[in-house]
């Protein structure tokens, strides 16, 4: 019988049962290709030193400069090589680092190392946890950052901005000059952490009345000291820490001679004694009183403590970890936008002239939640310098299952082949850059790379479509950030009071400034490296309409 004349299945059942081992046949190649693809496929720069590896060239240089050089010659997925070749995914195409950002939680955990020295600032705290105790954690803190909570803040903020405006004028009346050079990024920090002091637990840090503060100390510049520059041998003992038990590592970190973590253990015992205390005194008012008139995030969270339903009740240590996270989190991230954002507006006079005369037209120097909501240049203004000038640039990333990366563009190999995406096996380090992404000319066309806040309007000169999530300034999915409404309004009250009150122009020394990622975004002069961030801008009256 020939071949031809077999007799061919024609109904769907046996059609079906026919399907089924092709269709194994297929998912068990699918699986095959993933479990046996080789990263040293992908391509990516040139690396000297087995032992250090390149990653930190990348860590301890200009934020974006490497990964824009690195993506013109590799792609938006690009190889690079942390201690021992161990292969390091830089992460760059827009479709890839969404899908990590909304499968972080469960797919794609925190470094493993990293994340160590994270856990000696912040203890058992929301950032530094992953899987079910991340999720959990997660839903106890939401309601305490409601848009109803956060709008309750905004006196506060215009407060605060109020007393920078005050100290930035007494320096120039006690001068007896009209402009001056000021190093803005040092009193904001105080101004915001005064409000984060506030805002989080009720506790006055009076840093910008330069009240002696040992917690302000303590933290000054804490994450870059602890995260900035890193060196070469730096890398090379995160990895070694990779084959330790976890027990080990944190035993080494908390009792070893290493001077940056020794400042970090002290920082941390001062903030826990802090919060130790002002949660006592909260959990008594909260039980005695039953206050529902406190909105501090303490007070919210007090009040959560005292609730009956196990699930929701934070223990004693995720209590404290919360509160160091607000500072540390709240703090040199949005002090860091604010600075950046005078430093775009000093180099943009016109557009920083526009802005004052929308908010002297306001004709209030205490404008409410709506009046900041509706206005157009100054939402404009804030979101296209978290675009520009993303307080975290990189974070870290390990996966932990097998996955494949979607790719916006397809990503060409060593061998010549392109593939659409990207099998990449459980253990994978990733560096997974927001700055990339908030400046990928497919999104944003080809000015991305330039600061130009009217990309926010329509025809119309309206606020258009896009709004805070068409960034990943603030992540996105299970880890986006829990604080975002609180900076961003915070951010809308400062410039309300800074731009209406003071202008802002460009100093020999801002010339110089370089963005130093690493850790959070910060401004460095690079020969002056050692006194941290800087930002020296002429600071002036403003012309009053
Ligand atoms: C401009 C200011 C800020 C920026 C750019 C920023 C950025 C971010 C980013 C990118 C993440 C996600 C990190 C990741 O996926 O690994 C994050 C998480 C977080 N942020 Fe912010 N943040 C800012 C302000 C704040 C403020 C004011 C607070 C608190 C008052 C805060 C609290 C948090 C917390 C608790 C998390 C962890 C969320 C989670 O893991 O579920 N942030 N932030």
């Amino acid at each position: 019988m020939a071949v031809f004349s077999l007799p061919i299945p024609t109904d769907t059942n046996a059609l079906l049962l026919a399907a089924v081992p092709i269709l194994a046949a297929a998912v068990w190649y699918r699986i095959q290709r993933r479990r046996h693809f080789n990263l040293d496929a992908v391509r990516g720069p040139a690396c000297s030193s087995w032992l250090y590896g390149n990653v930190h060239e990348m860590l301890a240089g200009e934020l974006g400069e490497l990964e824009r050089e690195w993506a013109s010659q590799h792609g938006d997925i690009v190889r690079l090589q942390a201690p021992f070749n161990a292969p390091v995914l830089l992460v760059m195409d827009p479709k890839a680092v969404q899908h990590v950002f909304t499968y972080s939680v469960d797919n794609f955990h925190l470094d493993r190392e990293r994340n160590f020295f994270s856990e000696i600032l912040l203890g058992n705290a929301l950032p530094v946890i992953d899987g079910d105790k991340h999720k959990r954690q997660r839903k106890i803190l939401l309601p305490g950052f409601s848009a109803a909570e956060v709008k309750s803040h905004l006196g506060l903020f215009t407060m605060d901005a109020g007393k920078l405006v005050e100290k930035w004028k007494r320096h120039l009346d006690s001068a007896k000059v009209n402009s001056a050079v000021i190093n803005t990024t040092s009193d904001m920090t105080k101004a915001t952490l005064d409000a984060i002091g506030i805002v989080a637990f009720d506790y006055t840090f009076d840093a910008l009345d330069g009240k002696e503060n040992e917690l302000t100390k303590a933290y000054q510049d804490i994450l870059f000291s602890l995260f900035g520059k890193p060196r070469p041998q730096d890398e090379l003992f995160l990895s070694i820490m990779g084959f330790l038990p976890a027990s080990l590592v944190r035993l080494l970190l908390t009792k070893g001679p290493i001077p940056k973590l020794q400042r970090a253990q002290a920082a941390t015992k001062l903030a826990d004694g802090l919060i130790e205390r002002s949660l006592r005194d909260k959990q008594i008012q909260a039980s005695v009183e039953h206050d529902k008139s406190k909105k501090d995030i303490l007070s919210l969270i007090s009040r959560a403590y005292t609730s009956d339903n196990d699930k929701m009740r934070l223990t004693d240590s995720e209590m404290v970890s919360t509160m160091k996270t607000m500072i540390l989190a709240g703090n040199d991230t949005t002090s860091t936008s604010l600075t950046w954002a005078l430093y775009e507006l000093a180099k943009h006079p016109e557009f920083q002239a526009d802005l004052r005369r929308e908010i002297h037209e306001r004709n209030t120097w205490e404008p409410t939640f709506k009046e900041l909501e509706s206005m157009t240049l100054l939402n404009a203004t804030v979101m296209e310098v978290l675009r520009m000038q993303p307080s975290l640039g990189t974070v870290y990333r390990q996966l932990v299952v097998d996955e494949v990366l979607p790719l916006s563009t397809p990503l060409k190999l060593k061998n010549g082949r392109e593939i659409s995406q990207l099998p990449v096996p459980s253990g994978t380090k990733m560096l997974v850059s927001i700055e990339a992404y908030n400046r990928h000319s497919d999104i944003w066309g080809p000015d991305a790379g330039e600061f130009n806040p009217r990309r926010w309007l329509d025809a119309n000169g309206k606020l258009g479509m896009k709004g805070y999530s068409d960034t990943m300034t603030f992540g996105h999915g299970a880890r986006r950030c829990l604080g975002w409404r609180f900076a961003v309004l915070e951010i809308q009250a400062f410039l309300f009071q800074l731009i209406g009150h003071l202008e802002f122009s460009p100093s020999a020394g801002s010339e110089k400034v370089i963005r130093m990622g690493g850790a959070i975004l910060t401004p460095i002069v690079p020969e002056e490296f050692a006194k941290g961030a800087q930002m020296p801008l002429t600071v002036g009256y403003a012309t009053m309409d």
